[in-house]
This record gives structure tokens, C-alpha cells and sequence, in this order.
């Protein structure tokens, strides 16, 4: 609900206006340091830096401590006219993507996407507007429907296309965008194996 006045003044969800939204960009050096300040609290977890779109950045983000980052544009929310996220996948798997986990999302709707993220080097696919559209469907049911149908189109594809095991024969692995190892597709028993 909207607030005014005194609501507003005294708010104290408001901090986020100062600390998160407040018009300034984020320094490499506060995230150095919110870097350590998370493996403090964490017991030494994995920090992930989401929002990474060119090779220089995903250096900083390893440099500065991040095990893994998110190649995104946020699904292009921010900067109308962004690169496009899977244009730049391939340059930044090439500088980084065996130092660090590869999460890769921005426009993936079918199991053609998660093949072609993971087939440039992604270790691992998000989703964002696919659970909110299941979500505001038919709720938790719909989440879980939307999730099944993209796992179902992956396993489909991946068995029409010849290749059983999305690790070992599409990871990184270009050939796959244009070529069937076999062309013939897996015979009963022989299912992909996601
Ligand atoms: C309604 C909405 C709100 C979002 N809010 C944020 C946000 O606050 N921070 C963020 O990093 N990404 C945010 N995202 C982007 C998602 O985290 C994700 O990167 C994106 O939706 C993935 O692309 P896709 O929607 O094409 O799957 C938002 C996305 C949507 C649709």
C-alpha cells in the first residue's frame, strides 16, 4: 500500500532507498568487501555476482573472490538494449569458464535454450519470467508446471537430437549446435539422462 507523510518518514524499509537504490553505481571495492563480509557470516559459502555481460568484468568478479557469476542482463529490464546475454556467453566461458561456475539466464522459455547455454559453456541455466507466468496462473501448481514442461521439452529434445547425457555430451560442446553425434536417435533404454 502506498505510503505518505509521517508513514513515509517513518518507514523503515526506506534504508533500501539509501543503501541499495540510491543512484550511485556499486564500487568493485564494496563488493571486495561484501565478499569478505559473506564469507564471514557464511562460513566460508560461495559468493555469486549476477549481472555480468562483458570478459573484463567476469575477470574483476574472479579476481575479487566470487566463485560464480551470472551472465544476464537481467532479461534486458535495465538497459534497454543490452547485449544480448547468450552473444556474450561463449567469450566469457572461454576467460573464465573453467576457474568459475557459469550461470547463464536472460530469454530461456524452451529445452532449445538450456541446450544452446549449456552446449556455449554455461554450467547451470536460471529462469525468471517462466515460474512468474506458471505462478500467476494456477500458483505453486503452475510453478511446478512450467518447471516440468521445460525439463520434459529438454529431455525430448535432447533424445530426438541423439544425446544422452546433457554433462557429458553437450556441455561445451559447439558441435552440438549444428551436428548429432549419430543421427540416429537413442533406442528404447537409452533415454537421456538429464
Ligand atoms: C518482475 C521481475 C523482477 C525482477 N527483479 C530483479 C531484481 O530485483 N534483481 C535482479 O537481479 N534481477 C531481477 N529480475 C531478473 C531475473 O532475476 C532474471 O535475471 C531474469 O528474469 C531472467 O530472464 P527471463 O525472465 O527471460 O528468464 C527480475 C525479473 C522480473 C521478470
Amino acid at each position: 500500500m502506498a505510503k505518505n507523510g509521517a508513514d513515509l518518514a517513518n518507514d523503515k524499509g526506506r534504508w533500501i532507498d539509501s543503501s541499495v537504490w540510491h543512484g550511485k553505481p556499486h564500487t568493485w571495492e564494496k563488493v571486495r568487501w561484501l565478499v569478505g563480509e559473506w564469507k564471514k557470516i557464511s562460513n566460508g559459502r560461495p559468493f555469486v555476482m549476477k549481472g555480468i555481460q562483458t570478459v573484463a568484468d567476469a575477470r574483476r568478479a574472479l579476481e575479487i573472490g566470487c566463485e560464480g557469476i551470472v551472465v544476464t542482463n537481467h532479461a534486458g529490464r535495465q538497459v534497454d538494449g543490452a547485449v544480448g546475454s547468450l552473444e556474450v556467453l561463449p567469450e566469457i566461458v572461454e576467460a573464465v569458464g573453467d576457474k568459475m561456475t557459469i550461470i547463464f539466464d536472460s530469454g530461456i522459455r524452451t529445452g532449445a535454450d538450456v541446450f544452446k547455454a549449456i552446449a556455449l559453456g554455461a554450467h547451470v541455466v536460471m529462469i525468471g519470467r517462466l515460474f512468474v507466468w506458471g505462478m500467476s496462473h494456477e500458483g505453486v501448481h503452475g510453478c511446478r508446471h512450467v518447471i516440468k514442461s521445460l525439463l520434459a521439452d529438454l529431455d525430448i529434445l535432447m533424445s530426438v537430437a541423439g544425446y544422452r547425457s546433457i554433462t557429458e555430451d553437450v556441455f561445451k560442446n559447439k558441435e552440438a549446435l549444428r551436428y548429432s553425434p549419430s543421427g540416429v536417435p537413442p533406442g528404447p533404454g537409452e533415454h537421456a539422462k538429464l
